[in-house]
């Protein structure tokens, strides 16, 4: 059996078909305001399963803990020949919810969860390849928003978990990740997947993603003018095939979709949630909850007496939104990768389907939340957030980003069966400052 083949249990597969057969020899970023440097060197683009991938074969383990799920990527690269570089050749991944944050007061149950995940990376690496395979965890906005001291011990937690199996753990292998290079590392996934990384004509595409508790945009910026409006801190340098490239990335803590939630309804960074109920326009009128985020218990209801539904919901999503976000010119009129929540609630509202994606307007989305918002008895047996989502996915990129009703965004999970996630670009770091070429 080809490793690439191997699908222990119910983990999804994904194999990468051999058209983006790209010669991928130097990519390399420097972060200009951290004055920090990173290599992404080495690398092809994916191509076809080997037919013998037993001596050639290598991994790496990436986790992904999210503010809502904690997910394991276990990517397969394989080297053809010594004098060939290596290729990525699939991905193995699988998630669990809830994520770490939920642990922040249990923190070797979070680290179980952990364990578990890493369990299906002993089944799906050879044995001979375990103490050659890293793994690293890298948590994002959940754990940004725990305090230090929780933070800490879940991390604590989960590098003993590390510690204890039989991988390569190296050092700084369980972190909090920056914000910047979340949105960093997702551009470099989309823009590596779909081929825009390497040869002449190179037309790299912005890329937006919306988690629970932040939400990220990176670009490459076009125009002189751009970098001069843009706030230094929103700017970060890399060289990638003998030229330098300035992103524009930005993360944006709080508000990520669930986070914004807790702020629409006025719970977010309240004290005392006990007992407290918060209600909202864009709730339901009749409903009376509990939600459980970052393992905080918040009441919640709708507007029994009062309004409800799109006009008064706009107008509660706005003050969450308005004025609160840089708003770059130049994306006006340019189209963007979407991914996370943004493809999720296209998928529940079937703007797209769930398997191929699809590409909308900005105005699919308001179009949407006005339909739902105003028939919520319609809506009833989905998500009772379901208006809320909307209106703040339509306010965020039309308030907050100052994107056009007609801005194109393609709504993607998967590129060629390998995910839309930060964790790949990740990955070609971690191979590369351990110097894994094989
Ligand atoms: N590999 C992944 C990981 C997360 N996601 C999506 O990311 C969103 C949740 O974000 P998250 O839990 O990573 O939250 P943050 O920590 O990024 O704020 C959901 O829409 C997930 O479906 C995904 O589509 N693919
Ligand atoms: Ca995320």
């Amino acid at each position: 059996m080809l490793n690439c083949l191997r699908s222990p249990g119910k983990m999804a597969v994904s194999r990468l078909p051999f058209f983006l057969a790209l010669a991928f020899s130097s990519l390399s970023f420097v972060l200009s305001h951290w004055n920090r440097e990173m290599w992404f060197q080495d690398f092809f683009p994916p191509n076809m399963c080997p037919i013998n991938a037993k001596d050639n074969t290598f991994y790496g383990i990436m986790f992904d803990a999210g503010s809502t799920g904690t997910r394991i990527h276990i990517y397969t690269f394989v080297q053809k020949s010594p004098e060939n570089l290596p290729e990525l050749e699939g991905e193995i991944f699988e998630s669990v919810k809830p994520g770490l944050s939920a642990y922040a007061d249990q923190p070797e149950k979070g680290a179980e969860t952990v364990k578990r995940l890493l369990d299906m990376a002993i089944d799906a690496v050879p044995p001979h390849l375990w103490k050659k395979t890293p793994v690293v965890l890298k948590a994002t906005a959940g754990l940004r928003l725990l305090s230090e001291e929780k933070a800490q011990s879940l991390l604590l937690e989960v590098r003993e978990v590390f510690e204890e199996s039989p991988f390569l753990v190296p050092e700084d292998s369980v972190s909090i990740m920056d914000g910047s290079y979340e949105g960093i590392l997702a551009w470099i996934t989309v823009n590596f997947l779909t081929g825009q990384l390497s040869g002449q004509n190179q037309h790299t595409v912005g890329t937006l993603d919306l988690g629970g508790a932040s939400t990220q945009i990176t670009f490459l910026p076009r125009f002189e003018e751009t970098l001069k409006e843009t706030p230094g801190d929103f700017l970060t340098s890399f060289e990638m095939f003998n030229s330098t490239y300035k992103l524009y990335t930005h993360s944006y803590l709080g508000f990520g979709l669930k986070a914004a939630r807790l702020a629409i309804l006025g719970a977010l960074n309240v004290e005392a949630v006990d007992g407290q109920m918060f209600r909202s326009s864009c709730l339901p009128k009749q409903l009376e909850a509990e939600w459980h985020f970052g393992g905080v218990k918040y009441q919640y209801g709708g507007n029994k007496e009062g309004e409800t539904g799109f006009k008064p919901c706009y107008l509660e999503v706005l003050k969450v939104v308005k004025g609160k976000l840089h708003q770059p010119d130049e994306i006006r009129g340019s189209s963007f990768y979407a991914f996370s929540y943004y493809y999720d609630r296209a998928v529940d509202t079937n703007l797209i389907d769930y398997e191929k994606g699809g590409v909308l307007e900005v105005r699919d989305f308001e179009r949407k939340a006005e339909e739902v918002c105003d028939n919520m008895e319609k809506y009833n047996s989905s998500s009772p957030f379901l208006c809320m989502d909307l209106v703040y996915i339509t306010a965020l990129l039309k308030e907050g980003f100052g994107f056009r009703d007609n801005t194109l965004l393609q709504l993607t999970k998967k590129v060629n069966n390998v995910e839309t996630s930060w964790t790949l670009g990740a990955t070609f770091h971690l191979l590369q400052s351990l110097g894994i070429t094989y």
